[in-house]
């Protein structure tokens, strides 16, 4: 079983084992969160160079095969290398440092796994099937993608802003007032923001 949580990784060091496509895009997902990646691998495909043009001081590149001691000192390890070997290795050393680790060939051997995600700013919405069916997690983001597009940053501040007012000032009818604001498009949105404000 695994537990669904918002994890605040700024700041925080998170050791990605192996440098194909796979370890690509858990490193570009963690980097967009504000992780601090460190890259082990001997190899690795040239689509990391933009990622480091972007991220510059946040990610780290070690051109080694896995060693432990690149491990030590991090919060989260993900292993992805291309060995069903080496990442069997990878969850029994970060089991015995009581790191969490992800192997992305065996969700048995994780302490957790990656949903697909769909991040607007404000809004986060995150799909798993458990490793079921992981096509299936993009699949279902895609079609919310299209889905809820209007709750863009913009919209999402106004819609905190009318929380706020109605959780002070109208909480006689909050559920009435929170059912319209969601179904508006953002021009009445911010009409119906000035209206409460009055
Ligand atoms: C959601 C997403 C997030 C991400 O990776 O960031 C993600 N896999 C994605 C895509 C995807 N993965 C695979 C295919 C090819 C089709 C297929 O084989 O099904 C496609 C489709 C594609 O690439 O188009 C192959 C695959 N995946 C896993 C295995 C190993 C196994 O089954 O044991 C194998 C076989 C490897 C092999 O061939 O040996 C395992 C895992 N993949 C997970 C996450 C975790 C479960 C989450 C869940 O169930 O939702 C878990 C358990 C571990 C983990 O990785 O954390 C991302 C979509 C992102 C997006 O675009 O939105
Ligand atoms: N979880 C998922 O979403 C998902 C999706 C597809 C595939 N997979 C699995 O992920 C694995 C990796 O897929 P890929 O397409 O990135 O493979 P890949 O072959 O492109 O990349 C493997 C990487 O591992 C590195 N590597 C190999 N041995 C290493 C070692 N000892 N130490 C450090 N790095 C080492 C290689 O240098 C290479 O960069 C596959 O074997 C597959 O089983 C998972």
């Amino acid at each position: 079983m695994f537990y669904p949580i918002m994890l605040k990784i700024e700041n925080k060091l998170i050791v990605v084992v192996g440098g194909g496509q796979v370890a690509h895009r858990k490193v570009k997902k963690l980097l967009e969160f504000g992780g601090t990646v460190r890259v082990v691998s001997p190899k690795i495909i040239d689509e990391f160079k933009d990622l480091q043009k972007e991220y510059k001081e946040n990610i780290e590149f070690i051109y080694d095969i896995y060693n432990k001691k690149y491990i030590k000192d991090s919060h989260l390890v993900i292993g992805a290398t291309s060995s069903r070997n080496i990442n069997e290795e990878i969850a029994r050393d970060c089991n015995s440092l009581n790191i969490l680790v992800n192997i992305v060939d065996s969700k048995d051997d994780s302490d957790f796994i990656t949903p697909s995600i769909i991040n607007n700013d404000n809004l986060t919405i995150s799909i798993s099937t458990l490793g079921s069916f992981p096509y299936l997690s993009k699949k279902i983001r895609i079609d919310m993608e299209k889905k809820y597009k209007k709750f863009d940053k913009e919209y999402m501040i106004i819609l905190e802003e009318i929380r706020r007012i109605t959780l002070d000032n109208y909480s006689h009818k909050t559920k009435e007032i929170m059912d319209k604001a969601l179904e508006l498009d953002i021009v009445d949105l911010k009409e119906f923001l000035k209206e409460l404000e009055k």
